[in-house]
């Protein structure tokens, strides 16, 4: 008789706001003391919770996390990655119209960052590094829209 042991990491999903100001920065934050991979920026955002859409999960987390309420936002993509620490899909959305000043309400940085492509393609964000390896691949992309 054999035994085995499997690990079965749950999926979670993330709900991430891509916030665009007018002069067409975006809003990254510092992932805080504490929270895995902390020291790595990111775009705001956190955890869907049960029942809830993943523009619910969003507004809520940014109201948590910067302070601000935002009306709409905008599906732009979705993104799987596994970390030591997480099985997770990213549910990218993003945002041009909010409400408040945002402000780190958790102890994190924030900063607005210009997405400058070099000439190898690549993004430099001299900032704000290192970003989180799932969100890194979407700067191109995001800096072309
Ligand atoms: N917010 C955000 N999370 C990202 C990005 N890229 C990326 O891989 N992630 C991952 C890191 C984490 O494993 C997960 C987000 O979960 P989290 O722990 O920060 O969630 P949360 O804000 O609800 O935090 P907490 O309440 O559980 O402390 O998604 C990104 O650009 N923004
Ligand atoms: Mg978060």
């Amino acid at each position: 008789m054999t035994t085995s042991t499997t690990t079965q990491v749950k999926r979670i999903d993330v709900a991430v706001g891509v916030l665009r100001n007018a002069q067409g920065e975006y809003l990254f934050a510092q992932r805080p003391e504490g929270k895995p991979m902390a020291g790595y920026w990111e775009f705001p955002g956190g955890k869907v919770e049960a029942g809830e859409s993943i523009h619910d999960a969003l507004a809520r987390e940014l109201h948590e996390e910067l302070g601000i309420d935002i009306g709409g936002s905008t599906h732009w993509l979705e993104v799987e990655h596994v970390y030591p620490h997480a099985h997770v899909l990213l549910h990218f959305r993003i945002i041009t119209d909010w409400q408040g000043e945002p402000h780190g309400r958790e102890n994190q940085d924030l900063h607005w960052q210009r997405l400058l492509i070099s000439a190898d393609g690549s993004v430099d964000t001299p900032s704000t590094e290192p970003i989180l390896p799932a969100t890194v691949p979407l700067l191109p992309r995001l800096a072309q829209l």
